[in-house]
């Protein structure tokens, strides 16, 4: 019999095992696969080193005594809340964000249920400390503040032998569940930042592991290295990334083919996330590996949900407002690449569940890109990502600028994922003000100093009407004597439920449907306390109830289309028992063994 869930709150056995890396999940999460003792001494002090082992202060009487940790350890036994408490006291300490960021990276290689514990237990103020913004920086600076190695790099030079290289990857055979992967050639809006990109592999993983209870060590951050054309990382003494410019697709595509491919075999139910790869290359990788592999693309298809998520909510805000239907939105995009073409392409289904057809959806969203208006007049040959929503209605009008398009479209809403900052300027927010009582104002890019507009000139500008999301945090504020919180749309938000829902399920495929899932259940999670705040995103302190929801929506609907491995086990289950079984089966950051 297999063991029971992570903390026992399963009503059903589990079902018979259906792939053979079941056992081995299981096994994270029972126990350590690992075992310590004092034999042959130095066991003690080797288990005070494995960060998934590790207890510091808080190995009780009994183990300090069978691992032989007297003497290692100061004599006081302290619980885990008390070591969160002298964590933030350390953390709040440090002068910069970097020094945070490396502060807490430094915990999570040394205290695996002490991290997430922390993270989880202060949300707000560690989320942006491990992901964006401070992420951004890390990775730009990665190679220089690199301590110790964490994840696992594919480099070009392990061509014909990645098998191997995966081989290394100290966990058992098909026990982990998630990879994040990564090319680093577009690290949120910085560029090219080589192999210095593995950092987002680590962020978006530990967010897997605080937001949807995957067990830290079914999660894989890699880094495929194949080059990189940042000149100033190939110059840099401390790179440390392959010395060579960025190979070209006769060498990428057949490298990758290899991954994916070792990755599949070793691993059966690994769900792979495609994280910021530069935009061609992320929409040919997703349209290759889609029907074959178990992958999604967080940029196109995550963010394209999260967006799709707010926006049912902020269209009913905007509604109500004006008096004019649900559907009578004109939304206007600044950015035309990976994730302004991937949430296009999802809004799409905004006006399509409303009753209009594909065309007339596909009328009511415009891009711009750096060059101005996507027409078909334009003068210039479109990548194939833009074609489609490419307009023929302009009868001869381009328009180069934000303003002018504004002007032009007369638009509802702009969502901005063009990397340029600040963008969208008092000019173009009192304009959208003028044209909409609640006017919806998306500046998506990343980092923070990469938003098309900040909380603060948003708010200001509209009067206070703005219907506001970001892609990084920003602070509250009080105008005029109102409060008022600004949304973040980020991928953040539904990421780790599908991620979760793949693992859980065990689905050999994510389509369409599945992620157009997540982002409604995310728009349904909102309650009523954050509605009456004028919240159209959830509160990111309910991280797990949030990606619960969308899990359990995520699974009912590949239960539906059939994409389910597990023996029709979650297919049996009503709506209760499948979000009791969900929550369950997250892993929680405590030492079950801990006593005073
Ligand atoms: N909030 C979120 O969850 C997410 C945010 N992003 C952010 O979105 C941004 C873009 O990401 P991708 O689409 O993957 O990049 P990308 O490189 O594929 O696309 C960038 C787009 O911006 C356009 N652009 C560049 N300069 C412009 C200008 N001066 N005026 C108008 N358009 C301009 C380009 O033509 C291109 O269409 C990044 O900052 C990224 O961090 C991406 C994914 C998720
Ligand atoms: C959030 C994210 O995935 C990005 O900015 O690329
Ligand atoms: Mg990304």
């Amino acid at each position: 019999m297999t063991p029971p869930a992570t903390n026992g709150t399963s009503r059903r056995e589990k079902p018979p095992q259906t792939l053979p890396d079941d056992k081995a999940y299981d096994d994270f999460k029972s126990s350590s696969s690992v075992h310590y003792s004092a034999q042959g001494h130095g066991g003690g002090y080797a288990a005070l080193r494995d960060h998934f082992y590790n207890q510091d202060t808080a190995f009780g009487d009994e183990k300090r005594s069978t691992l032989g940790l007297r003497g290692l350890l100061p004599p006081t036994h302290q619980s885990l809340a008390t070591q969160v408490q002298r964590t933030l006291h350390q953390l709040r300490s440090k002068k910069t964000d970097l020094g945070k960021y490396i502060f807490l990276t430094s915990l999570r290689q040394t205290n695996v249920r002490l991290f997430y514990a922390t993270i989880m237990q202060n949300a707000e103020e560690c989320l942006p400390l491990i992901y964006t913004p401070v992420v951004g920086e890390a990775c730009q600076k990665f190679s220089r503040i690199y301590r110790r190695p964490e994840g696992l790099t594919i480099s070009l030079e392990d061509k014909g032998k990645v098998a191997e290289v995966i081989d290394n990857w100290p966990v058992p055979a098909g026990a982990p569940r998630i990879a994040v992967l990564t090319d680093g050639s577009r690290i949120l809006g910085l560029g090219d930042q080589g192999w210095d990109g593995l950092g987002i592999s680590i962020g978006k993983l530990s967010l897997y592991v605080a937001a949807a209870g995957i067990h830290p060590r079914a999660t894989v951050p890699i880094c495929v290295d194949l080059g990189t054309d940042n000149k100033e990382k190939l110059e840099d003494p401390l790179y440390l990334g392959l010395r060579r410019e960025r190979a070209g697709d006769d060498e990428y595509h057949p490298f990758m083919d290899e991954v994916m491919d070792a990755l599949n075999k070793k691993y059966p139910n690994l769900i792979v996330q495609f994280e910021d790869f530069s935009t061609e290359r992320a929409f040919h990788f997703l349209e290759r590996y889609q029907k074959t592999h178990r992958v999604f693309n967080d940029d196109i298809q995550g963010t394209g949900a999260v967006v799709l998520g707010g926006f049912v909510n902020a269209a009913r805000l905007s509604s109500k407002a004006s008096g004019r239907p649900l559907h009578d939105q004109r939304i206007l995009f600044f950015g035309a690449g990976s994730a302004g073409v991937g949430v296009a392409t999802q809004l799409k289904s905004f006006f399509t569940r409303q009753g209009l057809s594909d065309d007339e959806a596909r009328e009511r969203i415009w891009l711009c890109d750096s060059k101005g208006l996507v027409t078909k007049d334009r003068g210039d040959k479109l990548p194939e990502h833009k074609i489609h929503f490419a307009r023929e209605d302009n009868e001869g009008k381009q328009c180069k600028s934000l303003i002018e398009a504004v002007d032009y479209i007369k638009p509802t809403a702009i969502i901005g994922l063009s990397t340029v900052p600040d963008t969208f300027t008092e000019e173009v927010l009192g304009r959208m003000a003028e044209l909409n009582k609640r006017p919806i104002i998306f500046p998506l890019s990343n980092p923070s100093h990469l938003s098309e507009c900040n909380f603060e000139t948003a708010i200001k500008a509209t009067k206070g009407t703005a219907i506001f999301a970001s892609g990084s945090p920003f602070p509250e504020l009080d105008y005029e004597g109102k409060h008022y919180i600004p949304g973040q749309g980020n991928n953040l938000y539904v990421f780790p439920g599908i991620g979760l829902a793949g693992a859980l399920s065990k689905c050999g495929h994510i389509s369409d449907e599945m992620i157009t899932e997540s982002a409604l259940a995310l728009a349904d999670s909102v309650n009523d306390e954050e509605k009456a705040e004028g919240r159209i995103y959830p509160s990111l302190k309910r991280m797990r109830d949030i990606s619960r929801d969308v899990s359990v929506r995520v699974i009912q609907m590949a239960n539906k289309q059939g994409f389910t491995r597990d023996n029709g086990y979650t297919k049996g289950m009503d709506d209760e028992e499948l979000k009791h079984w969900v929550e369950g089966e997250m892993w929680q950051p405590t030492y079950e063994s801990f006593a005073a």
